[in-house]
């Protein structure tokens, strides 16, 4: 019996700075990832996108492999400094040209595009005016939105505004491990607002001028006290708050958790009625990006949240040392159908990275990648028999690829990249994938 309907959509995601190498070709204009990148201390080994996995030459090959997945749909960003190198003005038509290439080219294959317009990438020129603590960054980002609108509305109908605005404050602001490797409570609280005025300015610009969906993804996390201690449970509550219901809780509810002033301190700005109205935009469907779950131990010493996050069993883990629970995806998923109105929801994150061997006749066998999906697929059916208004579900990644600081040492793809070569190797779990899409689900 299939687990899963007719028209689920199956696919695979990935993002333009992980993928796509040639940061400067045709007029491009730099990132701030390529500055971060380009910055030493930064990227483990000293990586850097300049290459990656060349996709921006490679991409119809890249196609090939989508139709080999029988993937439906696919999911990759925009470099919003390709189309407009100075982050707003003039638009490069040959940057521009790339993504219509690679749009043509899906929908000639019967994929349909799902395009990030934003996966951490701004350019450099709008950085250098403040970044996303500008308070003209929304408009920025709709004025920027508005381009690839007007260019892909008879053909893509699929959109993401932001991926992950949490890791863009919070990795990006306030721990600075991420670009532009900020440490300042104050500015993360800011760019974390000025992501939700940017995600409802697009959905605004979207409803007058496409006619498909547009959403937001989110990194979602479970976050359960490491023992059965009061003290636990209240920095797992707290964390909640940071982590889940800050984004959460201010698209659908118009409001941010009360535990945010207190993490903050006086870094958290006194957002009025009218920003909270502003940021009341949940869109058409959320995008749930999910890994791991947390498990949170009180540690009074660990300002501002006074928790730590305990590492699991080794066995448990996967190589980026986050736990393997297939059941923390139910929960995640669960929440949309008891807290916030059953929206429609898309998995549109889901993987894992070991440390995959290399290809052997061309075949690189990873069991352990395959367990992963088959239990997080699992529950995606569960959660789907449970009422969830699930649409899709999407594999992080299609190819190994450039893990941000941790360059390109952790292999999330469903291909193996050889990093000499860039030759595309499917792992076993391509395989399985391939027959669960064939099977909607029935494999499982
Ligand atoms: O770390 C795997 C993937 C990244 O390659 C994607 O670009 C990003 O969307 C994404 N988000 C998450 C969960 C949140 C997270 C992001 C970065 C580092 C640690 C956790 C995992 N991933």
């Amino acid at each position: 019996m299939s687990a899963f309907p007719e028209g689920f959509c199956w696919g695979v995601a990935t993002s333009a700075y992980q993928i796509e190498g040639s940061p400067l070709a045709d007029g491009a204009g730099p990132s701030i990832w390529h500055r971060f990148a380009h910055t030493p201390g930064h990227i483990a080994d000293g990586e850097t996108g300049n290459i990656a996995c060349n996709h921006y030459q490679r991409y119809l090959e890249d196609i090939g492999l989508l139709h080999e997945l029988g993937v439906n749909a696919y999911r990759f960003s925009i470099a919003w400094g390709r189309v407009l190198p100075e982050g707003r003005g003039a638009i490069n038509r040959k940057g521009l040209g790339f993504y219509q290439r690679l749009v043509d080219a899906l929908l000639e294959r019967g994929i349909s595009p799902v395009i990030t317009l934003y996966h951490w990438d701004l350019p450099m020129a709008l950085q250098d005016r403040g970044g996303w603590i500008n308070p003209d960054s929304p408009q920025w980002f709709a004025d920027y939105a508005e381009v690839l609108f007007r260019t892909f509305a008879d053909r893509v109908t699929s959109w993401i505004t932001i991926n992950e605005p949490w890791v863009i404050a919070v990795l990006g602001h306030l721990e600075g491990r991420h670009a532009p490797g900020w440490r300042d409570p104050s500015a993360a609280a800011r760019v974390g607002h000025h992501l939700l005025l940017a995600h409802a300015a697009a959905v605004a610009s979207y409803r007058t001028l496409g006619h498909g969906q547009i959403g937001i993804a989110l990194n979602l996390e479970p976050q359960h006290p490491a023992y059965p201690k009061a003290a636990d449970l209240l920095a797992a509550q707290r964390r909640d708050a940071f982590v889940n219901r800050w984004f959460l809780d201010a698209l659908f509810l118009a409001s941010y958790p009360i535990e945010l002033a207190q993490i903050f301190g006086p870094a958290w700005p006194k957002f009025g009625a009218v920003a909270l109205d502003q940021i009341h935009y949940p869109g058409d469907f959320i995008g749930v990006n999910y890994y791991t779950r947390a498990r949170v131990a009180a540690a009074p010493e660990a300002k501002p949240l006074g928790a730590i996050c305990l590492p699991p069993p080794r066995e448990k883990s996967t190589a980026m040392g986050w736990e393997i629970y297939p059941e923390g995806l139910g929960e995640v998923l669960g929440w949309f159908k008891e807290r916030y109105g059953n929206p429609r929801v898309l998995i549109t994150e889901n993987g894992a990275a070991f440390a995959d061997p290399a290809p052997c006749a061309g075949l690189v066998l990873d069991p352990q990648r395959i367990v992963y999906l088959r239990s997080h697929l699992r529950a995606a059916a569960q959660a789907l028999a449970a009422g969830v208004d699930l649409g899709g579900y999407f594999v992080w990644s299609l190819m190994d690829n450039f893990e941000w600081a941790e360059g390109y040492s952790k292999r999330f793809g469903l291909y193996w990249v050889d990093r000499q070569t860039l030759q595309r190797y499917p792992k076993s779990s391509a395989h399985f994938y391939r027959s669960v899409i064939a099977t909607q689900g029935a494999v499982l």
